[in-house]
């Protein structure tokens, strides 16, 4: 019974799974934090790696490790190894400018990089990072020789190295950089020399099913993804199946065989961890907006659903647009969230944890309608992430997605897809290990079509952000 360990390094916390590599059944499981901000030192994420990997019971006497992360950061490495700076995290919205300044100095603008790399640059991807640093520290830029991911370095520390040369990535972290083009399976150097004036050393790209190398105590390590793929793979999805993840971000994302370049901007053509494509379209505001409701309401996450659900459907016309972050999907990096329609008799707190939780789903759903414009078939959502145990949020989301909503029972699926993929590279088969899947409970509810129009009405109405 040979064991394997799959990792989420995400936004908040570090979780660590051990499963059996063959049947997938779970051993044991860690959980660590992380520290809130936007700017990190990587050492944080490898000390809550070590923290969770000890609460799991260790990771000495698996035979495989795979290490899935959150997406887009950027991680600059000086001719040693050393870290350069704190890492800009994919919500670090700094080089919103940069990304409006690459767009408009490429000829052909947004659809020629979303023809080059599947994407249009966005303030969340790696390349605009390193505009804004060529243009902001001029000297750490000097410094940095090579660049990787969150997950690209913490699977280059497992393997105790501290060659720069020898960092690996895989096919769904590179779609996410800017610099890689997803359909043609290979970097795109001078899209790099654009954004950052020379080249620096980025991983090798290793296949979703091989071993990259081997960590410290001897066991495979697999490619790693990023969490979005990760998940995917985790959750085993089929054709039709659309992820909605309700994490920091709110992310919907499904998997394609083919890759698709939105020249809009608003669905990123990533590729996933098996060898396909994953359309995916992200906000910077998912569970932390129930979080700020809490907070506005004086109550925990429970009450805000309590008090939601109490609430009558469309919260009396009330509408919070929740861009307590900014936003990216749509490409608001300036915006602030607001609550509009308040009225005397409607400014209750029922209204307002409903409007919240509707907030949330609406921007959603408008992801979903942005999938779907690129070629997205979507019969059923599956509903993962911290936000989508929330009791207000699993109800709600299949009237304002319209469509059933299946809930996974309680578990990590971007651990459990780096897991997936730690089995795969152990067995070397041609597919991922079939591993049992999980149990998934159904949702239903009346679609809700005037909630989203009122909330279309006032997402143009937000005002910019200011410091307080
Ligand atoms: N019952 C709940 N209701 C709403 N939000 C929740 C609930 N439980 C956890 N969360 C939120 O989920 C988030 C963490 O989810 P997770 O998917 O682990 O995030 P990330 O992957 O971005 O680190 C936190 O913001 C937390 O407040
Ligand atoms: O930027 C994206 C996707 O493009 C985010 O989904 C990050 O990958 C962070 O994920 P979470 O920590 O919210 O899971």
């Amino acid at each position: 019974m040979p064991l394997v360990a799959g990792v989420d390094s995400s936004t908040q916390s570090c979780k660590v799974v051990v499963r059996d590599a063959t049947t997938g059944a779970q051993v044991r499981r860690g959980q660590a934090p992380h520290p809130s901000g936007t700017s990190v030192d990587p050492e944080a994420w490898w000390n809550a790696l070590q923290l969770a990997v000890g609460e799991a019971g260790g990771i000495d006497d698996v035979a495989s490790v795979s290490v899935a992360g959150q997406q887009h950061g950027m991680v600059c490495l000086d001719d040693r190894g050393s870290v350069v700076r704190e890492a800009l995290l994919w919500n670090d919205m700094r080089s919103a400018r940069a990304a409006q300044d690459l767009v408009d100095e490429l000829p052909g603008g947004a659809a020629a990089w979303a023809t080059s790399t599947g994407s249009v640059p966005m303030a969340s991807f790696t390349v605009t990072k390193l505009r804004w640093l060529a243009e902001n520290e001029p000297e750490n830029a000097a410094s940095t020789a090579a660049v990787c991911l969150p997950h690209d370095w913490l699977s280059w520390r497992l393997r105790g190295t501290s060659d720069i040369g020898e960092l690996c990535t895989d096919r769904s972290e590179a779609s996410g950089t800017g610099y890689w083009s997803p359909a043609a399976g290979a970097y795109r150097t001078d899209l790099l020399e654009l954004a950052f004036g020379k080249t620096p050393v980025v991983p090798s790209v290793g296949a979703p099913s091989t071993a990259v190398g081997q960590v410290t105590s001897g066991a495979l390590l697999g490619a790693g993804a990023g969490d979005n793929a990760a998940a995917a793979l985790g959750l085993g999805t089929r054709p039709g199946d659309v992820v909605i993840s309700v994490g920091t971000s709110g992310v919907a994302s499904a998997v394609s065989t083919v890759p698709t370049a939105d020249p809009s901007g608003l669905v990123a053509g990533f590729a996933d961890a098996t060898g396909h494509f994953l359309p995916l379209a992200c906000t910077l505001n998912g569970a932390r907006v129930l979080l700020a409701a809490a907070t506005i309401l004086g109550c925990d996450l429970d009450g805000v659903a309590d008090l939601a659900l109490a609430a009558r459907e469309g919260a009396d016309g009330l509408v919070l647009v929740p861009y307590f972050d900014g936003e990216r999907t749509p490409n608001r990096p300036e915006a602030s969230a607001a609550i509009h329609g308040l009225r005397l008799d409607n400014s209750t707190p029922t209204n307002i944890a409903r409007a919240a939780v509707e907030g949330l789903l609406c921007g959603l759903a408008d992801c979903l309608d942005a999938l779907r414009s690129q070629g997205v078939t979507a019969e059923r959502v599956l509903l993962v992430g911290g936000g989508a145990r929330n009791e207000a949020v699993r109800r709600l989301a299949p009237g304002i997605l319209g469509l059933p909503v299946y809930v996974p029972s309680a578990g990590e699926y971007v651990a459990d897809g780096a897991a997936r993929q730690a089995a795969w590279a152990l067995d070397g088969e041609s597919r991922p290990p079939d591993w049992a899947t999980a149990d998934l409970r159904r949702f239903d509810a009346d679609p809700q079509p005037e909630v989203r129009e009122r909330y279309a009405e006032a997402r143009e109405l937000t005002i910019r952000r200011t410091r307080g």
